[in-house]
């Protein structure tokens, strides 16, 4: 019998006391949130914090050693393969391939997400119009500036309109123009009803998340909207918040932010 999502449509992401031991190390910490449909969630946290393996955990990647987490409305152990197909995934080492051109990168993976070839022709139509990558459709991805690939890459992972994209420090190395143009991308998909999870160092960008979560040493030490966070810890920006709850960091370098 096929498995049916449960009923609560609203909360794309539910964990509870979510943990993950390697051996006797606690990676992450019975961590709780719960994400909305269609929110901007940034999970913070220092080096070595433990977010890469929470991450993992909730794209059904790594079965968690206890706790509860439902993504999509589906059940992190039980529902790992259903969870893959409702999620979009981008890391800072995206995935395209540098050797195929633009058009070939969306069909390729188009295909990996099972869309018909009238789907993938529309969407490929669109997907180069939106991003004013005509001229570039047909030359190889290597040949694109860094935040073009980018910007390819999210719209890419996020092509078979999954409920939820998980995005790993996806605006790494790119200037801040160009950060501000890819988080309007980001904008537009949460608009559409895409809940966005992103990491990310940059404190510019966690003032764009809806709230943010902070962790340090595999637990999550803070939970807010920026604007709540910063009047709770009477500072002015989010570089500052950070700084307060991650500098007691006992793993990762001394350098919270770095
Ligand atoms: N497979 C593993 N076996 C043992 N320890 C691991 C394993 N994977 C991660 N860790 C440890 O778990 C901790 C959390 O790592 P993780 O990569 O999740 O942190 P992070 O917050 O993503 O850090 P960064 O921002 O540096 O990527 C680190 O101390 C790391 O060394």
């Amino acid at each position: 019998m096929k498995e049916k999502p449960d009923n609560n449509q609203q909360l794309t992401i539910q964990v509870e006391e979510l943990s993950k031991h390697f051996s006797h190390f606690v990676a992450v910490d019975k961590i709780t949130f719960d994400v909305q449909k269609g929110e901007i969630f940034g999970f913070l946290g220092a080096n070595g914090a433990g977010k890469t393996t929470a991450i993992r955990m909730l794209c059904g990647l790594s079965a968690p050693t206890s706790g509860k987490a439902r993504i999509a409305g589906f059940d992190v152990y039980r529902q790992a393969e259903q969870i893959k197909k409702n999620i979009g995934y981008m890391s800072q080492k995206f995935s395209l391939y540098e050797d195929l051109t633009v058009t070939e990168n969306i069909h390729f993976f188009g295909g990996i997400y099972g869309l018909t070839d009238k789907q993938l022709k529309s969407k490929t139509r669109q997907l180069i119009g939106d991003l004013g990558l005509e001229r570039e459709a047909k030359k190889l991805v290597s040949s694109l500036p860094l935040g073009w690939k980018q910007k390819l890459s999210f719209s890419v992972a996020i092509l078979h309109d999954p409920q939820i994209v998980f995005l790993d420090e996806p605006t790494g190395g790119v200037d801040p123009v160009t950060r501000r143009q890819f988080w309007n991308l980001i904008y537009e998909a949460a608009e559409r009803g895409i809940t966005v999870f992103v990491t990310t160092h940059y404190m510019d960008e966690a003032e764009y998340c809806k709230r943010i979560s902070i962790m340090v040493d595999g637990k999550i030490k803070a939970l807010d909207t920026p604007s709540n966070l910063k009047q709770q810890f009477n500072v002015p920006d989010m570089d500052a918040v950070f700084y307060q709850i991650a500098r007691g960091a006992q793993r990762g370098d001394k350098n919270p932010a770095a």
